[in-house]
């Protein structure tokens, strides 16, 4: 009930034990702090909290538009209902190095076990799209040195994203990738890996934990788990497929529901009331409730 169990610091400690653990953690974007109760239910090893979705969510494309605030704002409504450790999205740190480093600040106050931060310049935009321009890596560094020395528990998680693979081709991604490793970050995201011949030379060129993106309708191939797993990865996001199923539901739903006048059609696909409940514990509320109102002192 009321969700958490655990601390921040707590989650942060699991976060890294699960890293430095053999096997794959895999992280599904939570689309809201309800789809974070289900994804720990569902059994995943943690949250992701995806800025294409907090974005998408305020009707807004991922190009760099949403503040620190907002951001941070779901962070702390999605890691106050779930016992996993959450990783944010971070973009490129909401400013200069300085900002980046409240960034860091911001997120650990609002419980997350980590973020990541991408070497775009900004407008940024997605990392499977067309168009995308790179800062200089030695102004990544000063971002991730910043982030780094801000962060006052050093099991929060700070991650180095590279975009440079579809702008500069791999090797220079790589030498990016290492660069950013020497500055302090603990983890690499390689974004847009065609591939699993792009993601075993990333593997054996860093000797961090490496994150792999899993977005649909991108650059890259959709690979299992066990595929990503056998690779040597340590992390895998599905960001915006939650979302995406939701919405697409959604949009069949408006449609039938047009046509014939009514839902009664789609009872079926929806989650029912007695499933809805179980997921929010709404029993252990109504039996708190009732021991404090019979409570005789
Ligand atoms: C991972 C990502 O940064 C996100 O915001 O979730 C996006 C996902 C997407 O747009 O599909 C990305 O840039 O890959
Ligand atoms: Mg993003």
């Amino acid at each position: 009930m009321l969700h958490t169990t655990t601390t921040a610091a707590g989650r942060r400690a699991a976060f890294r034990a699960g890293l430095a653990a053999p096997g794959l953690l895999r992280l599904p974007g939570a689309p809201n702090p309800l789809g974070a109760r289900m994804i720990e239910t569902a059994g995943f090893d943690g949250v992701y909290v995806s800025g294409a979705v907090v974005s998408a969510d305020l009707g807004l494309p991922d190009i760099g538009l949403t503040t620190l605030s907002e951001v941070a704002g779901r962070t702390e409504q999605i890691t106050r209902v779930t016992d996993l450790p959450v990783l944010v999205d971070a973009d490129t740190g909401f400013g200069e190095p300085l900002s980046a480093a409240r960034t860091v600040q911001v997120l650990e106050d609002s419980g997350a076990a980590g973020c990541h931060l991408e070497d775009q310049q900004n407008p940024k935009r997605c990392g499977h799209l067309a168009g995308k321009a790179l800062r200089p890596p030695e102004d990544m560094v000063r971002t991730l040195t910043a982030a780094v020395r801000a962060r006052r528990d050093p099991d929060f998680v700070v991650c180095a994203r590279t975009d440079a693979a579809a702008v500069e081709g791999l090797d220079a991604s790589i030498d990016r990738a290492r660069a950013y490793v020497d500055a302090g970050a603990d983890m690499v995201f390689a974004e847009a890996m065609a591939g699993p011949a792009d993601i075993e030379r990333f593997r054996a060129a860093i000797d961090v934990p490496l994150l792999i993106n899993m977005t649909e309708f991108g650059r890259s191939e959709l690979l299992t788990a066990t595929a990503l797993s056998d690779l040597g990865v340590d992390v895998v996001i599905y960001p915006v497929t939650l979302l995406r199923l939701a919405m697409g539901a959604v949009a069949d739903g408006l449609r039938a529901l047009a046509d014939e006048g009514t839902q009664a059609g789609l009872l079926d696909r929806m989650q029912t009331r007695e499933q809805l409940y179980d997921v929010l514990d709404y029993d252990a509320y109504a039996a708190f409730d009732e021991s404090v109102a019979g409570f005789r002192p």
